[in-house]
């Protein structure tokens, strides 16, 4: 995998080398969904039976949770496509600081762990680039529910005898909340009810794997999840859906080039929010049950938009559409309500020449005729792909640096574009501790 560490803390980087002006044309395949994956992947922790995992992605987030998971004892086969899990054998319950820096979804491990070992320590996962992304409503959902926790050197170190069913109320939707508790209350003693839950697809996927398991849960995609505790869950076989947000990046890559792509592969019905603002920059779209036709039916309008949990406009593909609106007609307003800080490619998106101011979570968009190439940094993930849009649209060469973050949320990203007609190429930019 392009860009994978070579070591726990040493990191080698890549860069992009974009030269821009084409539009994209042609098909692409989209791939299991990154955020679907993890934590169906931890739900292997849930039973001793072989869990049998299908569509599973190339990327650097599935192969450290894989590390993590295989660090712990759970035996795996297989990296991406069809990955089977077993953890049968008595594991060692630890996930280290060493993994779960570079992966915040790691904090996925402790529902399970606790739910059907009884112990876990688990690092902390910390704040990263977006925001400080606390953790306490995953650790007020599983104290409710029986677990002694504590913090100690890092490290959440959590206990219980067996989880016991509760009413938990999360008072900010939180998706790995929800999908840690939801793991967490399939083998409690009793029912949980989990009140303002998350109901994006991820959560759903998860579900449905863990009914497949043998789960009892019911409400999985409104805001109300009722799960009744069973004993013991077996292994299933489960294919990840469609990655939503790399449906989303494409579609916005070809808008913004003014292009023309089909997508196959997809699930059209997750994407209601992101699509209906396509409709409104202009784009022709037409879906079947499994792609998506995107044409430019004139120029690019650009649209204002809020974030906000599904089905609302995902957080996770704001920055994708700043890229397009920086050469839209007009002025575009793009209000981020999820993370306090998730606006770190405005600075880069000025570099080639996007006219962008931002107030307190508003950034204001006036669209400019062109942006020029130059040399970019990328700071988290979606900042990433936005550079690599704006890329495509710029006059010229863009070269975006330290493209490990795209690495970690999408396969053979620059694979895919070069199919596309895009002229994109990797080049090895060194190695960061
Ligand atoms: C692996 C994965 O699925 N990642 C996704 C997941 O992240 P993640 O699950 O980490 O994001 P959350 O839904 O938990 O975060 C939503 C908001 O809740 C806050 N919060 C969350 C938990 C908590 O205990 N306390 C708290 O205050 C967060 O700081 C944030 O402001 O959902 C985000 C929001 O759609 C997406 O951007 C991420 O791509
Ligand atoms: C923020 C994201 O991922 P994570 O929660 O894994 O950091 C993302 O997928 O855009």
């Amino acid at each position: 995998m392009g860009g994978s560490g070579s070591s726990l803390d040493r990191y080698i980087v890549d860069r992009l080398i974009i030269a821009g002006g084409q539009p994209l044309t042609g098909t692409v395949e989209i791939s299991g969904a990154k955020n679907a994956a993890l934590p169906i992947l931890c739900a292997a922790l849930l039973t001793a039976q072989p869990l049998r995992v299908t569509r599973v992605p190339a990327l650097r987030d599935v192969g450290t949770l894989l590390r993590l998971l295989r660090g712990m004892g759970v035996e795996v086969e297989g990296e991406h496509g069809e990955v089977v899990l077993s953890a049968s054998t008595a594991l060692e319950p630890l996930a280290s600081y060493d993994l779960v820096k570079t992966m915040r979804a790691s904090i996925l491990v402790l529902g399970p762990l606790l739910a059907r070992f009884g112990h876990a320590r688990v690092s902390l996962p910390g704040g990263c680039a977006i925001g400080e992304r606390p953790v306490d409503l995953h650790l007020k959902g599983l104290q409710a529910m029986g677990a002694h926790l504590s913090v100690e050197h890092g490290y959440i170190v959590g206990s219980a005898t067996r989880l016991q069913g509760a009413r938990i109320f999360m008072d900010t939707v939180t998706v790995t909340g929800t999908e840690n508790l939801m793991m967490a209350a399939t083998l409690a003693a009793g029912t949980t009810v989990l009140e303002n839950a998350a109901r994006e697809p991820e959560v759903v996927d998860l579900a449905q794997c863990l009914i497949a398991m043998g789960a009892k849960i019911k409400g999985h995609g409104t805001d109300v999840i009722t799960i009744e505790g069973v004993e013991h869950l077996q292994g299933t076989t489960h294919p990840v859906m469609p990655d939503r947000i790399e449906t989303g990046t494409f579609l916005v890559a070809a808008a913004a080039t003014g292009g023309d792509v089909l997508l196959r592969g997809v699930r059209p019905g997750t994407l209601d929010a992101v699509l209906d603002k396509l409709r409104e920059a202009n784009a022709r779209i037409r879906c079947t049950e499994e792609t998506i036709h995107l044409t430019m039916a004139g120029p690019n309008h650009g649209v204002s938009l809020r974030t906000a949990p599904y089905p609302a406009f995902p957080t996770d593909m704001q920055a994708q559409f700043m890229a397009m609106n920086a050469v839209a007609q007009g002025t575009t307003v793009i209000t981020e309500t999820i993370f306090e800080n998730r606006f770190m490619h405005v600075q880069e998106l000025r570099r080639l020449g996007a006219n962008i101011e931002v107030e307190g979570n508003a950034a204001i968009i006036r669209g400019v005729s062109q942006l020029e190439g130059a040399t970019v940094m990328a700071t988290d993930l979606r900042a990433s792909a936005s550079l690599v849009i704006a890329g495509l649209i710029a006059q010229g060469e863009t070269v975006v640096d330290r493209i490990y973050h795209l690495d970690r949320g999408y396969e053979t990203l620059e694979q895919k574009l070069r199919a596309l007609g895009a002229e994109v190429r990797r080049e090895r930019s060194g190695t960061i501790e």
